[in-house]
């Protein structure tokens, strides 16, 4: 479904990406674990549009899409869930749901049109909220946010930047819990995580990258039992 073939992508003269490439199967959830500064996030920014690569090729459903405006991407059905949640400050909840919101027609994809409603019933907490600021709600409620914020663009492949991050243990539990009911609509997940155990929970497949280029890849099961490429790219 997405396939990124040789990517360079650059900050300045600063190679970043150096050539990267690894696929994610239709309706699967790959996680791309590594350290700090291995290229996570210059990752989900190549395929989002937003740092586009230099060199190389991102495909989505058969068509070339590197090159293309971050809002090109998004109207092919691929949605971004970011680091830091970029909650809307200024908007309350509903307002934050609504203002990306993008109907089925306009996208073409997906085997799920998703409308408030259906966020709600997967939020409560958040229709209860529904006219709060989205800074008044806590890390893992924001995060809740822009994960719906994300699907009301009814995507059909969806980008996640660290959905753990400064979250306590329970709600990072929760976090797996809602990435394996997103999976079970049949959404295509990428998933980046510097928490090894959530990634290991969800992941179909694990890819570890390590400046700029995938140096491994494999099961969480296979990942699990590999305490040197634990050990010398994840820290753990
Ligand atoms: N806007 C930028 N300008 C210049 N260099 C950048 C920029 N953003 C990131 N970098 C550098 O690119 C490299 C990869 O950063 P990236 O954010 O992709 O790593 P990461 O694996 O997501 O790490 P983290 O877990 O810390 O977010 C790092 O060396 C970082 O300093």
């Amino acid at each position: 479904m997405l396939k990124v073939d040789q990517v360079h992508t650059y900050y300045g003269n600063s190679h970043i990406l150096q050539g990267l490439s690894f696929e994610v199967p239709t309706g699967k959830c790959v996680a791309l674990l590594g350290r700090n500064g291995a290229g996570k996030t210059t990752t989900i920014h190549s395929i989002a549009g937003l740092t586009p690569p230099r060199r190389g090729n991102i495909t989505y459903m058969g068509k070339l899409i590197s090159g293309l405006a971050p809002n090109k991407i998004a109207r092919a059905g691929i949605g971004l869930v970011p680091q830091g949640r970029r909650i809307f400050p200024s908007l309350t909840i509903r307002e934050n749901l609504i203002v990306p919101a993008r109907d089925r027609k306009q996208t073409g994809t997906g085997d799920k049109s998703w409308r408030l409603e259906d966020i709600y019933d997967l939020f409560p907490i958040l229709k209860e909220r529904e006219n709060n600021m989205g800074t008044q709600l806590s890390g893992g409620q924001q995060q809740m946010l822009a994960i719906g914020r994300a699907l009301m663009t009814n995507p059909q492949f969806i980008l996640m930047d660290e959905p753990s991050e400064g979250l306590a243990p329970v709600i990072i539990e929760q976090v797996g819990d809602i990435i394996r009911k997103l999976k079970q609509t049949g959404l295509s997940i990428l998933l980046v995580e510097q928490n090894f155990y959530l990634a290991c929970g969800v992941a179909d497949t694990v890819l570890v990258m390590s400046k700029g280029q995938i140096v491994w890849q494999g099961t969480p099961e296979e990942l699990l039992i590999n305490e040197e490429i634990q050990h010398q790219y994840l820290g753990v």
